[in-house]
């Protein structure tokens, strides 16, 4: 479970994330919706520890992500907005490398990168060196790094950007057998129909503020919007950005 409370981050003079506060249960797909520079990634970059929130309150499963970082990232799985693989080495590699980093070994290891292989339908790339693959294919073994040590809380930088259909439905695939196992998944996006179409719970993000926070049909009541689409412009204020 994440609980953000009154987080503050600002890089110079400019306030990325001002007093967010919200909470993503386990079993649920929480989404943060915003448009461009809203403060999705800085937010998610606080709660997986790579930056120090100026203020405020993160905590993944009860632990303060700046007091214990150590024990965060052992609980949480990470898709990074930069996905950052190494050319050289093979899908198959890369899954190893970050399983070996979390701990595993031997058989473990190794039958999990196949449940992750099988799940991700990686077979025909698995073995080939990460240089030159598609957008698509750096996604799902970004992914399955991500996944390997099976953590409880899944945070993702817009895991769909750039991916074809066929490879978007396999990553909601994905999204939605993590919550049905009980994870806790959070992930950004900047398309409402990506989140529509996903989440259980919104936190829709503008100008590093939290400007609604709910259920789909909550925010629908709350605006007095049939459409979900509706209902995010105006709580925005536009729909600029938010369209794909
Ligand atoms: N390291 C940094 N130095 C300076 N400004 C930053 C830094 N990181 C983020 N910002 C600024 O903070 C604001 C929020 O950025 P952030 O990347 O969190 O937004 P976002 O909602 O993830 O946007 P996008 O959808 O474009 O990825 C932006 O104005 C951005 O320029």
């Amino acid at each position: 479970m994440i609980e953000v409370t009154n987080l503050h981050k600002r890089f110079g003079a400019v306030t990325a994330v001002e007093d967010v506060s919200f909470r993503a249960e386990d079993g649920v797909v929480t989404g943060l919706l915003g448009p461009n520079g809203a403060g999705k990634t800085t937010t998610l970059r606080m709660l997986y520890t790579l930056i120090r929130p100026d203020r405020g309150s993160a905590k993944v499963d009860g632990l303060e992500v700046a007091e214990q970082p150590l024990e965060v990232r052992r609980s949480i799985g990470v898709l990074p907005d930069a996905r950052g693989l190494y050319p050289r080495l093979t899908a198959h590699e890369h899954i190893h490398y970050a399983g070996e980093l979390h701990g595993l070994s031997g058989a473990t290891l190794d039958k999990r990168i196949g449940e992750l292989v099988e799940l991700l339908d990686m077979k025909e790339i698995e073995h080939r060196r990460t240089e030159g693959f598609s957008q698509g294919e750096r996604m799902k073994v970004a992914l399955a790094r991500a996944l390997v040590h099976g953590p409880r809380n899944v945070l993702l930088d817009e895991p769909t950007n750039g991916l074809d259909v066929m490879s978007t439905r396999a990553v909601r695939t994905l999204i939605r057998r993590l919550k049905a196992q009980g994870h806790c998944v959070v992930f950004s996006s900047h398309v409402m129909q990506e989140v529509a179409a996903l989440c259980d719970r919104i936190v829709v993000v503008a100008k590093g503020r939290v400007v609604a926070d709910g259920t789909p049909d909550e925010l629908r009541t709350r605006t007095g919007k049939d459409s979900l689409e509706e209902a995010f412009v105006t709580v925005i204020g536009t729909d600029q950005g938010l369209m794909q």
